[in-house]
């Protein structure tokens, strides 16, 4: 019996079952994961992928091997599971709170875990909705990576934007940037807006500062995994180049997430952690997308998975606690009543 469920996510007593990303939009397919181990695969791979949904399914999987093993193995459980991706903050933010349930045991983590998934998604849905009415009709909403319920518990973060407005009736037109080098646009984003019924078109990355010359860009709307206390922030590698372009041509760059991705401990973004990935991830692509090299087979390559943009380029950070513009983060308002 499936006790809850998202769009990417279902949570069994003793499983997970999660949407294999890797494999959309060619297949959807569902993969169980009884274990650690299963899940770190997975997670290491992105076949489970976005910010809170690493650091959710982490939850489950914590509190279901609590459920089977003795708690003197737990925290070991929870230190392997943190290490296996170091950018998204939601994962230590699952993590700490799951911890913080130990001394009350093995129930009392499900019953944690559970929690988170619902917060979620009520932070999606508060999010989205504050985002949503920063657009209106006829906007053209340039978005980079995947950013939807496919990577929460609900109905995303910048993505989730974009959907509530279309259930207001808000007629955009949404640019897809393709994301390289795992094409979590072109793959996710592009699958979700045809699932959505929302109208876009998929770019490649190195075309959005033309886009945006040509006057055909009104907004940027992206997701984060990790914002620190001075407003900068990390997300997929080539947000940073789009907020950029973004400010020298004048168009508005909101950055949507739950206060769940502020790391309060983080003071700029020179603290925050960069994933770095296998050179092959550039030199060409392997895996659910076939094996094609197109570069020198030994080509050395720089892949940092994601990179930080600084606060001065961003317009607004909405928030499900408010909607902040630069001065409002200088106060620090963001990260009042945080945990
Ligand atoms: C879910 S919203 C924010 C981010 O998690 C998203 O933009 C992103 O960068 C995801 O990276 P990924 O490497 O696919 O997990």
């Amino acid at each position: 019996m499936v006790n809850l469920q998202s769009r990417s996510l279902r949570v069994y007593a003793d499983a997970l079952e999660y949407l294999d990303q890797t494999r959309l939009p060619q297949a959807e397919e569902w993969v169980r994961c009884d274990s650690p181990d299963a899940w770190q695969h997975a997670v290491k791979h992105l076949a489970i992928r976005g910010a809170p949904l690493i650091g959710l399914s982490a939850a489950f999987v914590l509190a279901q091997y609590a459920a089977r093993h003795p708690e003197s193995e737990w925290q070991a459980v929870s230190d392997r599971l943190r290490a296996t991706r170091p950018t998204a903050v939601n994962l230590m933010y699952c993590l700490d709170a799951m911890e913080a349930c130990f001394a009350q045991g093995a129930n009392a983590l499900a019953e944690r875990a559970k929690a988170l998934f619902e917060e979620d998604r009520a932070l999606c849905q508060r999010m989205a909705e504050r985002g949503a009415d920063l657009l209106a009709s006829g906007d053209r909403v340039l978005t980079h990576c995947n950013t939807g319920a496919l990577a929460t518990a609900g109905v995303g973060t910048a993505i989730g934007a974009l959907a509530i407005a279309k259930q207001r009736g808000i007629d955009l037109h949404v640019y897809v940037d393709e994301t390289r080098p795992l094409l979590q646009g072109g793959r996710l984003t592009a699958w979700e807006m045809a699932d959505l019924g929302i109208p876009y078109q998929l770019i490649t990355d190195s075309m959005a500062a033309s886009l945006m010359a040509a006057g055909k860009v009104d907004k940027v709307m992206v997701g984060a995994d990790r914002i620190c206390a001075n407003g900068d922030f990390a997300n997929k590698v080539g947000t940073y180049m789009l907020a950029v372009a973004a400010h020298y041509h004048q168009v508005p760059f909101y950055v949507v997430a739950p206060y769940t991705t502020v790391d309060p401990a983080c003071a700029t973004g020179a603290a925050i952690p960069i994933e770095q990935r296998d050179g092959a991830e550039v030199r060409g692509a392997a895996g659910a997308f076939g094996e094609v090299v197109w570069a020198p087979s030994d080509a050395p390559v720089w892949n940092p998975a994601f990179d930080v943009t600084p606060a001065k380029l961003v317009t607004a950070w909405i928030l499900d606690t408010g909607v902040f513009d630069s001065a409002a983060i200088a106060r620090g308002e963001h990260l009042r009543g945080w945990r």
